[in-house]
């Protein structure tokens, strides 16, 4: 298959370094994980293995996935000075600003003193993010102080638990097990990418990982998720949605969810997290969102050969679960800060400080003129 064709802007199409770590695109519209096939990993994995994979370098044997359950679960609590920190923050403030806070205050208390640490500080973000995000949400929304100290086997359960205050169904659970496995990593994207810049200056890992949510957030990029909830949320039916779609394309406005920097036709996330929306649809007894996302999808592929991107059946996926809309992208955050900070261990292996040119637009050499003479 054809490579997309790609212009310099946005340093497209060129290498800006080299992983072990994941293929984007390679054969079309291919994914792997350090050479597995990411449905393999989707049908088959728990998100703690695919963890396992990309921070540890292998996939864990039974005891080996045991004990980093065990260790894990182990770590979920949070400190007191962070749940003050998050107690203080207001419950209009954008979720993805309570995590960059709730990363950075992680990171002043058990602060990376060196890169042999590097293994368990990574573990215990991905302990304690969920219990961040839904310790400030439940305050904030509720004014129910949660234990974030939860049994549950997965992280995606404990998520779902700490939200909702009961465990999550079997169904919920296995949802957010895909969706974690799907958002793990992506080879350099722009968060991923913003985190190794961040490294490659030998910063702290928490300071890696406060850069990238940062990244993430906007909606060209994990934002999107959120972004395509709002727009589909609004419209009733498919043929409404149909009309909505054509006048935002005749605008020329963006379609949340949809394209993608490398893919070229599809994205092969999509086929996985939309045959789970649907499932969820049916028990839920869903008869307009998923309609209407599929009339989306429909539209946008016959109008613009656009097709639907991770994020699109994220959205109805998510809100089926009874997910609040702006808590997607955090659920983004605690899956990809397993790709952020293998992709941290790995530019710290063999660095160089990433510092490109940049071609000068700016005018030619100026005569300095004192304050008091400038117009
Ligand atoms: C998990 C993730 O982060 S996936 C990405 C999530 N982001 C989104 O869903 C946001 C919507 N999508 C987009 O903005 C883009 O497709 C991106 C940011 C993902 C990729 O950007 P690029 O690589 O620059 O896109 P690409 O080169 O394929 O664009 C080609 C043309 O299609 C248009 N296009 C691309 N995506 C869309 C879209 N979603 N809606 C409408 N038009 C689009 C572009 O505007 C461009 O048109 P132009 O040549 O007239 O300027
Ligand atoms: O690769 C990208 O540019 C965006 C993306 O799909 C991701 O980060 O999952």
């Amino acid at each position: 298959m054809a490579e997309k064709a790609t212009s310099g802007a946005g340093l497209r199409g060129q290498s800006a370094g080299s992983t072990a770590l994941c293929t984007v695109g390679k054969e079309g519209s291919g994914l792997t994980y350090r050479g597995y096939d990411i449905h393999d990993l989707a049908d088959h994995a728990r998100f703690e293995e695919v963890a396992y994979l990309l921070l540890k370098g292998k996939l864990p044997n039974q005891q080996e996935l045991d004990d980093y359950v065990v260790k894990l679960k182990s770590l979920r609590g949070l400190p007191e000075p962070l749940k003050r920190v998050l107690e203080e923050i207001p419950a209009d403030a954008h979720p993805m600003d309570v995590m960059r806070t709730g990363a950075s205050m992680l990171g002043n208390l058990e602060t990376e003193k060196s890169f042999d640490e590097q293994q368990d500080q990574s573990d215990r973000m991905l302990a304690a993010f969920p219990g961040i995000i839904n310790y400030w949400y439940r305050y904030s929304h509720d004014g129910v102080r949660i234990d974030t100290d939860t049994d549950d086997e997965s992280i995606g359960g404990h998520f779902l638990h700490l939200l909702h205050g009961k465990p999550a169904s079997e169904l919920h659970a296995r949802v957010m097990n895909v969706s974690l496995i799907l958002y793990a990593e992506h080879e350099f994207n722009a968060s991923t990418f913003t985190a190794r810049v961040c490294a490659s200056t030998l910063s702290d890992i928490h300071s890696c990982v406060t850069g990238a949510i940062g990244s993430l957030r906007g909606p060209l990029h994990g934002g999107a998720n959120e972004a395509a909830m709002d727009m589909i949320e609004n419209w009733q039916s498919p043929d409404e949605a149909e009309r909505e779609i054509l006048g935002m394309l005749e605008r020329k406005e963006k379609i949340m969810g949809f394209g993608h920097a490398v893919y070229r036709d599809s994205d092969p996330r999509n086929a996985m997290i939309k045959k789970w929306s649907k499932e969820l649809a049916k028990e839920a007894g869903d008869d307009r969102l998923y309609p209407v996302s599929e009339r989306v999808e429909e539209v946008m592929w016959r109008e613009k050969k656009l097709f639907c991107n991770a994020d699109f059946f994220h959205a109805s996926a998510y809100y089926f679960m009874g997910i609040p809309t702006k808590l997607f992208t955090p659920i983004f955050v605690c899956s990809r800060l397993t790709g952020w900070c293998a992709h941290v261990f790995e530019q710290r292996e063999n660095n160089r400080i990433i510092r490109p040119n940049a071609d000068y637009t700016g005018p030619e050499k100026q005569e300095w003129l004192p304050i008091d003479q400038r117009d």
